[in-house]
Parts: structure tokens; C-alpha cells; sequence
């Protein structure tokens, strides 16, 4: 394929490696606003960029018939709006808070075990995510997913962060502590025990690699906006 990188900084450039590993050509990357006629030598493009510039790249691809994967995460506050231009252009989208394959078994994990403990009034659930130093947005795209899960499959009604003390609230606390690249926990505590389940990332690879991975199946599809549940097909129940 020939791809484009949007957002040339840490992911970018893992992205960068692991494509060309895999035969594809990085026509174009960049780590400021597109050139559209340099963005049009493209035929998919990779956004891991910043909250700030998610949307408007996202779109850019969208309105100049560019596949588009993102990774991006605190910019979804107008992801309804993509869904909407992606439908109205017959454009491909697909966004994931996660690409790695084992944070996708996880949200399984996660579904499987919200829908055991949401009889069991005597456990209060909590979230936990630690990232790098330079990570510019809290909580991770990945623990309010996490999070969104859990309220699919509960009483609990919204997340907190920072986090408050209400029944009806998920508590989501972020840490950030040098050189830790992605790791989540979801607990639930009861006077009686804890059950824990957590994820932790050895390095960015698996994010880039799912992501072109992503990428690679987005390509051979029909237009529409997809999901890596619709990439990886995990064998589930939830
Ligand atoms: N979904 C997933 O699996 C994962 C998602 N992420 C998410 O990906 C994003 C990027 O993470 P990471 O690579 O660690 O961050 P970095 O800060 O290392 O990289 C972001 C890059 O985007 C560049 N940038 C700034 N403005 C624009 C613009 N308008 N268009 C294109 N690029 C721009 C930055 O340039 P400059 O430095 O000059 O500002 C920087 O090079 C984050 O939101 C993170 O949460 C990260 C890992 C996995
Ligand atoms: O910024 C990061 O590094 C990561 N961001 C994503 C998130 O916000 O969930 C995914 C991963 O945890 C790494």
C-alpha cells in the first residue's frame, strides 16, 4: 500500500518501521498540517497525532477520498461528527483507543467480567492507567473505552477523572511515571476481596503493528466506519 503518516513522532515513526517491514511505501509523513496534493500520492492514511489535530486530519482524508486509520486518542468528542462526513463522503474510517492485540482480548476480558460482577452489589469497580511522562491527554483513550465497556454491561451510568466518590460513577486514576508505555487495571473491591484484571504494554510495537495491520484490512473493504473488533473478529460472547 502506498501510506501516509500522519503524525511522525513516537508511534509515527514504530508505525513507519513496521510498514516497511511489511512492504508497504510511506509516500508521505508529516508531523504538521497536511499538504493535501503530498496527503493525494497516498492511498490510506495513519493518524497517531495530537487531541488537538485528530479531527481535522481524520476529515481531511475523509473529504479527499483517503482511507483513514486513526489512533489518536482525546478527540472524541467530535467523533460522531467523522462518523457523519465518513457516511456522507462513502469514506473509509476506522478508529481504535487501542490496536494492540492483547488490549483487544483485554476489552473482552473486561466486557465478560463487568456482566459477571453487575449483580453483585457488594463490589465497587475502579479503573487504573500509567503512561509516559509525555503522554498529553488523561485519562487514556484506552481506560475510558475500558470504562465505556463497563456501563454497557452495569448500573453505572458515566466515568470519573479525577476520581469522585459516587455510586453511579466509574473512578478512573492516571498516573504518569517515566518509560511505562501503556498499563491499565480494572478492579473490584469488596470488605471481603479484590479481583484484578490488568494489561501492561513491553513497547509500542504492538500498537503499531495492529495498527497497520488495521490498515491493510480497512484496504480491502467497502466504504463504511469500522472498528478493530471488526479487524480481529475475537471469538466472544459480549
Ligand atoms: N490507539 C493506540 O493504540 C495508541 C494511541 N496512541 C495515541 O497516539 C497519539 C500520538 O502518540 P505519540 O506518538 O506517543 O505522541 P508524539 O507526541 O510522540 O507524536 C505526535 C506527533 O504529532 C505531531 N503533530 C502535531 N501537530 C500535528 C498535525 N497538525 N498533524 C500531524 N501531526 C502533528 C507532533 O509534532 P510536534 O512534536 O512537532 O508537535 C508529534 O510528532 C496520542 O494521542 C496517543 O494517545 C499512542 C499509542 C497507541
Ligand atoms: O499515549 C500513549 O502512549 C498511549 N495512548 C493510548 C491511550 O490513550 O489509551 C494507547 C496506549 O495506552 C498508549
Amino acid at each position: 500500500m502506498k501510506l501516509a503518516i500522519l503524525g511522525y513522532g513516537k508511534m509515527g515513526k514504530t508505525v513507519e518501521n513496521i510498514a516497511t517491514s511489511r512492504g508497504h511505501d510511506i509516500v508521505y509523513k508529516t508531523s504538521d498540517d497536511i499538504d493535501i496534493d503530498r496527503l493525494k500520492q497516498a492511498e490510506i492514511a495513519i493518524d497517531f497525532s495530537t487531541p488537538e489535530a485528530a479531527y481535522f486530519n481524520i476529515t481531511t482524508c475523509l473529504e479527499n477520498n483517503i482511507a483513514i486509520v486513526s489512533g489518536t486518542t482525546g478527540w472524541l468528542n467530535r467523533f460522531e461528527d467523522a462518523v457523519k462526513l465518513c457516511k456522507l463522503q462513502a469514506g473509509k474510517f476506522l478508529y481504535a483507543s487501542n490496536f494492540s492485540i492483547g488490549v483487544n482480548v483485554f476489552f473482552e476480558l473486561n466486557s465478560q467480567l463487568a456482566k459477571m460482577m453487575s449483580g453483585l452489589k457488594e463490589y465497587d469497580v475502579k479503573l487504573r492507567e500509567v503512561h509516559h511522562l509525555e503522554k498529553k491527554d488523561a485519562p487514556s483513550g484506552t481506560a475510558i473505552s475500558l470504562a465505556d465497556h463497563i456501563i454497557k454491561e452495569t448500573e453505572y451510568t458515566n466515568w470519573s477523572y479525577p476520581p469522585e466518590d459516587s455510586k453511579n460513577l466509574i473512578p478512573i486514576e492516571a498516573e504518569r511515571k517515566a518509560g511505562v508505555f501503556g498499563f491499565h487495571d480494572v478492579t473490584y473491591n469488596s470488605d471481603i476481596d479484590t479481583i484484578t484484571i490488568s494489561h501492561n504494554a513491553k513497547s509500542r510495537e504492538g500498537f503499531a503493528h495492529g495498527a497497520v495491520v488495521a490498515a491493510e484490512w480497512i484496504f480491502k473493504q467497502n466504504d463504511g466506519v469500522y472498528s478493530m473488533k471488526d479487524v480481529l473478529q475475537l471469538n466472544s460472547t459480549t
